[in-house]
């Protein structure tokens, strides 16, 4: 994170509202190239409705959003894009490689990479995600796991500026789990993409986030992991003691109220 470079994700007094129920209201907020930033909250908080409306399907309600200094705009190139998990029908006639492949064409309006370089590009992504094995195989056969890394692999695949993950590690095992964060990690450290990922469970990408937006209950935080999960802030956001532990570079939130269905400390 560094420099005088335009802002990747730019909101300001950004609202959103459905009917009465308010998700947010009067957000500024500016996400930086290279910046990893995540998204917490709990089920209903409004998470994959404020990725929806960085993707540009969902108006605000108030207030204006840019993507690297501009209005915001469907299928934008700059934007690259894990869905949160829904699996393909059995019947689709699509390989593996061909799903990653149109990560690097479907931006291209026709022009493609030529096929030897394309081929190697599809392999290294393949690659990245341990999906070399089964890079032949039809999507609709392979497992939830295995289809959600194709999902990363094709995201990562045009290097685009600003990187959407709307629960990009569901269903993958640790391992998985691990080298997916990674290599999302890379991409936002090493090549520069902002990235925003939404999560319920901060912990196995907790050496990885510069700052998260805590939404719960129509009210927002923005700030470090350090400043946001504490028991005094959370405990104000739920109306409702909340007791955070910091333990061993793990944050775990104990005492949720029961509406919530929180998983931060499960599952690992
Ligand atoms: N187009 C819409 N019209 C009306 N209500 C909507 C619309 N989109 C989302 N909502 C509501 O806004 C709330 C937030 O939904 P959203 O999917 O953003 O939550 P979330 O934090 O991603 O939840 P989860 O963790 O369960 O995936 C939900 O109560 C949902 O029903």
């Amino acid at each position: 994170m560094s420099g005088a470079t335009t802002e990747a994700v730019r909101l300001q007094g950004a609202s959103l509202s459905f009917g009465r129920r308010v998700l947010w209201h009067d957000l500024d907020l500016t996400i930086k190239p290279g910046e990893f930033f995540a998204v917490l909250g709990p089920n209903g908080s409004g998470k994959t409705s404020f990725l929806r409306v960085l993707l540009g399907l969902q108006p605000l309600s108030h207030g204006t959003a840019e993507i690297n200094g501009r209005g915001l705009e469907r299928g934008s190139r700059d934007i690259g894009y894990i869905p949160q998990q829904k699996t393909f029908a059995p019947e689709t006639p699509l390989r593996a490689r061909d799903l990653v492949g149109l990560g690097l064409d479907g931006h291209r309006w026709g022009i493609r990479l030529n096929a030897r370089k394309h081929r190697r590009r599809v392999d290294e992504l393949l690659e990245m995600v341990g999906a070399e094995g089964y890079a032949e195989a039809p999507v609709g056969q392979l497992s939830g796991g295995e289809q959600q890394r194709l999902r990363a692999a094709q995201a990562l695949a045009s290097d685009p500026k600003v990187l959407l993950c709307d629960e990009p590690l569901l269903s993958l095992d640790l391992h998985h789990q691990q080298a997916v964060s990674a290599m999302i990690n890379r991409q936002c450290h090493e090549k520069n993409s902002a990235v925003v990922f939404v999560t319920h469970e901060i912990n196995p990408i907790i050496d990885y986030v510069d700052r998260v937006l805590y939404l719960a209950g129509g009210q927002f935080r923005v700030g470090t992991p350090e400043e946001v999960m504490t028991t005094e802030v959370l405990s104000r956001m739920y109306n409702s003691h909340v007791e955070v532990i910091h333990n061993q570079g793990r944050i775990i939130v104990v005492g949720l109220p029961d509406a919530t269905t929180h998983q931060h400390g499960e599952g690992e």
